[in-house]
């Protein structure tokens, strides 16, 4: 008899997609407290040859206990989860879901810089507990973000739909910095490029939206608030460890800038106890930069291709270590 792959879905996966898996492969879902000691997780990892989820941790403690596995198939864009290095040593593919969620985490990174900019969870708070009239006082008037000038870090993909909807929607000046020149960017949204101590001092918001690597890990640290104005605006989308969490809770307590829009965290789910949910000048979501309905399904379909590829001998659209893939 034909036996089925087997394939774990780490975390979850969307319908109709994970249907779709159980039909072809065996399936197991696990959860990310499995991935240290749970007996029947350890023995169908033995077995699995495929991985697709989210934050599965590809290092190589784990690695040591698949040795079947062929792919990992991340349903996110960012793959700071996976050691790529230690992955192609060990003939292992890793995809990602570019693109698809380019514009929902646009959009997202545009709300977060509205609703802090004019306190709109706040506010929000005011109305709702009948308290109309005390919320329309100066002291809770927002700032503008029309006209001012924004600084993106890391102007990739999403750093160019940010800019894209600053520029054209909001007349903001677009000041970025990044590994290398954009040309692009710079023509169609008249984007300045900077050194990052320049863009830090001269922009009134600033949206990081870099990946999480050995060279971002803590690239916004004490340093470099303190180089902000005072009326910043920090804008972080892309993972928590790119800032230095104690230096923003710092910088935000010493009133070295004005605000924080936050969709990720060192830790996440973040801790209850963190100070930055007591602030009232900083407005938290939850890691929902690309979490709509439409976008979670072209997310978890484009990663099931992935997948269904990498198993199949093929190669997948979205290689993270394409040095991995050797024509036999
Ligand atoms: N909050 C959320 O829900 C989401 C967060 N993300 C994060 O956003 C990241 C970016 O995604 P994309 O734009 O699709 O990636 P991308 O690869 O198209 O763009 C990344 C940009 O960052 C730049 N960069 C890399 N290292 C840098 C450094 N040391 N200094 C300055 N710039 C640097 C690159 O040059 C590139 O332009 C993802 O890796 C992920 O971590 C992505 C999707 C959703
Ligand atoms: O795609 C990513 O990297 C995310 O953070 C979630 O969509």
């Amino acid at each position: 008899m034909h036996m089925k792959k087997k394939v774990i879905v780490y975390d979850r996966i969307e319908e109709p997609v994970l249907s779709a898996l159980q039909e072809e492969f065996d399936v197991r879902i696990f959860k990310e407290r499995d991935a240290h000691d749970n007996p029947e997780f350890l023995s169908f990892l033995q077995e699995t040859e495929g991985v697709i989820g989210l934050g599965f941790p590809g290092q190589s403690d784990i690695l040591d206990k698949a040795p079947n596995l062929k792919i990992i198939s991340n349903v996110s864009v960012g793959y700071n989860n996976l050691d790529t290095e230690e992955l192609t040593k060990r003939n292992i593919m890793g995809t990602n879901t570019p693109d698809v969620l380019t514009d929902t985490v646009a959009d997202m990174a545009m709300g977060l810089m509205l609703s802090t900019a004019r306190r709109m969870p706040e506010l929000d708070q005011y109305v709702k507990q009948g308290k109309w009239k005390e919320a329309v006082t100066t002291e809770l008037f927002g700032v503008d973000v029309h006209h001012k000038k924004l600084g993106i870090i890391g102007m990739g993909r999403i750093g160019k739909a940010i800019a894209q909807r600053a520029h054209l929607g909001f007349n903001m000046d677009i000041l970025y910095h990044s590994r290398t020149p954009k040309p692009d960017a710079e023509e169609r949204f008249n984007a300045t490029y900077m050194n990052l101590e320049s863009l830090l001092r001269n922009s009134d918001y600033i949206c990081l939206i870099t990946p999480l690597t050995d060279e971002t890990r803590g690239m916004i640290g004490k340093k470099e608030f303190q180089l902000m104005k005072r009326s910043a605006i920090f804008i972080n989308v892309s993972r928590g460890s790119t800032v230095v969490e104690a230096d923003l809770i710092e910088a935000l307590k010493n009133k070295e800038i004005a605000a924080a829009g936050l969709d990720v965290y060192v830790q996440e789910p973040v801790n209850p106890d963190n100070e930055l949910l007591k602030m009232k000048n900083v407005v938290t979501l939850p890691h929902i930069g690309s979490a709509t309905a439409e976008t979670e399904h072209k997310m978890a379909a484009l990663a099931a291709e992935n997948l269904r590829a990498g198993l199949n001998g093929e190669k997948p659209g979205n290689l993270v270590n394409p040095e991995v893939w050797k024509k036999e």
